[in-house]
Parts: C-alpha cells; sequence; structure tokens
C-alpha cells in the first residue's frame, strides 16, 4: 500500500487547508499581477475530491479575490484573514463591521505623493504594499499605524510580505480554520495547514493545537512542523500525494 492511501485508510482523513499568496503561487510585483500555474486549477479540483470536499483556501484577501484568480471553483474558502467564510456554496460575514472607504481614500490622499505604494481596499480592512517603492517603507508604516490609532481597539494591525494593513480585531486564520473544523465535510477529519507568511503562525499554532499537519512554505522561524522550499514545490507535492507518492509527514521537518 502507498503512501497516500495508508494515510486515507487509518481514518477519516484529512482537511486541507490552503493559503493563497506565496504559498499556492509565487509572489508577484503588485496583488493584481500574480501569475496562476496552468496546472493549479485541475490539481486542487482533484484533491478536492479525494478529500470528499474537504479542501479551502485561507486567505488574507477576500473570497472575490480568490474566485478572480481561480474561476469556476467555487472552493471553499475563509477569506479576509478568517473572517468572510464560503462552504459548500454557503457564505457568511460577520454582521456589523465598518465599511472603511472613506478612511481609505483619506488614506490614498495621505500616501499620493509615493505613487509606488499600493493602497488595497478590502472594504472591511485595508492594505499598504511597499514592494513596489522600499523608499516608502517607513510613510507606508506611519500612515497604517495614524489610521489604526484613529479607529481605535475594534482594528488591529497586521504584518506580511512588504505590506502592512488593518484588519478588524476579530480577524485570525486560526479561528477560521477552528470555524470551519466544526462544519461537514471538515469536522472529524485531521487539519492539515499550508502556508508562508506571518499571518500563516496563527493557523499553524491552531492547527498543531488540534494534532494536524503543518508546512511552512519558504525560509524563517515557524511554528510550523514541516517545511518545502517554493510554491512550485508544493504544488509538485499535491500531485504526489494525489498519485500516492508522498505522505504529508515525509516532507522536510521546518
Ligand atoms: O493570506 P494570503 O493568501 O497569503 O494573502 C496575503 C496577502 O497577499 C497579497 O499580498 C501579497 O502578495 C502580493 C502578490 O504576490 C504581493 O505583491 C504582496 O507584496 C504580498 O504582501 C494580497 O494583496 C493581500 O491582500 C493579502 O493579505
Amino acid at each position: 500500500m502507498d503512501s497516500a492511501q495508508a494515510e486515507g485508510e487509518r481514518g477519516p482523513g484529512f482537511a486541507l487547508f490552503l493559503d493563497f499568496d506565496g504559498t499556492l503561487v509565487e509572489i508577484a510585483p503588485t496583488p493584481d499581477s500574480v501569475v496562476v500555474a496552468p496546472e493549479l486549477p485541475l490539481l486542487l479540483a482533484a484533491l478536492r475530491d479525494r478529500l470528499g470536499g474537504a479542501l479551502a483556501i485561507v486567505t488574507g484577501r477576500s473570497i472575490a479575490g480568490i474566485d478572480h484568480f481561480l474561476p469556476g471553483l467555487g472552493l471553499d474558502a475563509c477569506g479576509m484573514h478568517g473572517l468572510e467564510r464560503r462552504v459548500g456554496g454557503q457564505v457568511a460575514f460577520p454582521e456589523g463591521l465598518a465599511d472603511l472607504r472613506p478612511r481609505i481614500a483619506e488614506l490614498r490622499a495621505r500616501l499620493s505623493p509615493h505613487p509606488g505604494l499600493i493602497v488595497e481596499d478590502k472594504r472591511i480592512g485595508v492594505a499598504v504594499h511597499w514592494r513596489m517603492a522600499p523608499e516608502a517603507e517607513a510613510e507606508a508604516r506611519a500612515a497604517i499605524d495614524a489610521l489604526a490609532a484613529e479607529l481605535g481597539p475594534a482594528y488591529k494591525i497586521q504584518e506580511g510580505k512588504a505590506v502592512r494593513e488593518i484588519v478588524p480585531a476579530q480577524a485570525g486564520k486560526g479561528e477560521g480554520i477552528r470555524a470551519l473544523m466544526q462544519m461537514a465535510p471538515y469536522g472529524g477529519r485531521r487539519p492539515v495547514f499550508i502556508g508562508d507568511d506571518r499571518t500563516d503562525e496563527h493557523g499553524f499554532d491552531a492547527v498543531n493545537r488540534m494534532g494536524g499537519v503543518t508546512v511552512k512554505i519558504g525560509p524563517g522561524e515557524t511554528l510550523a512542523r514541516y517545511r518545502l522550499a517554493t510554491p512550485a514545490e508544493l504544488r509538485e507535492a499535491m500531485s504526489g500525494w494525489l498519485a500516492g507518492r508522498l505522505s504529508w509527514e515525509d516532507l522536510q521537518p521546518a
């Protein structure tokens, strides 16, 4: 019996939670310029079938943003760092979150002297990216800090790759994964979470506590137990698991 068959036959199987940027797709210069590898959509669809539907994208983007890059799949997802959830086509979004768009307009005006900075409007949150304008990182950080101070404790700051963002205080990938693990078809399965960024550490912590498998993509300190070097290596590993050539716990320790 091969590794993946053995994994499947030891119990009800895995639930697979996948970060998007830097995990399924390589980091790109801007949020809009991400390139989806041609094999990725079919690979995700095949994995979802093999896992009885228990596959979800867990991302800092909105679910609409994921659908833009993976059209037609309608994957389960936790968007906005766990706040927005779609399972089996049913979308849940917490009530009462303020629309930050007026503040986002003010932020854009403040940062307009630095055209290389990208202000990403997430409606209930906002991110400022300095990947294309590293010389303006300090201004980006200061502007986010000032807005967070104005908004108060209902919001928090999160750091990612060349990005600082404001999100509602209750956001967190760990919460998103825990919520899905209470629902069919996830409940009773063993979670696997794969991510690359600081915001994924929250998800690694939650999944480690559930006795699951955690995989970090790329270098850096992490709570994840296993590591792969790049999104391309992950896509190869996912194909290997699907073909029964690889078990998640065959991966290199982190
Ligand atoms: O949780 P994720 O799916 O990893 O999303 C995290 C953030 O990803 C995006 O920004 C990052 O990827 C961009 C494209 O590769 C890159 O240009 C940027 O520097 C990265 O920070 C996205 O734009 C954010 O909204 C997500 O929070």
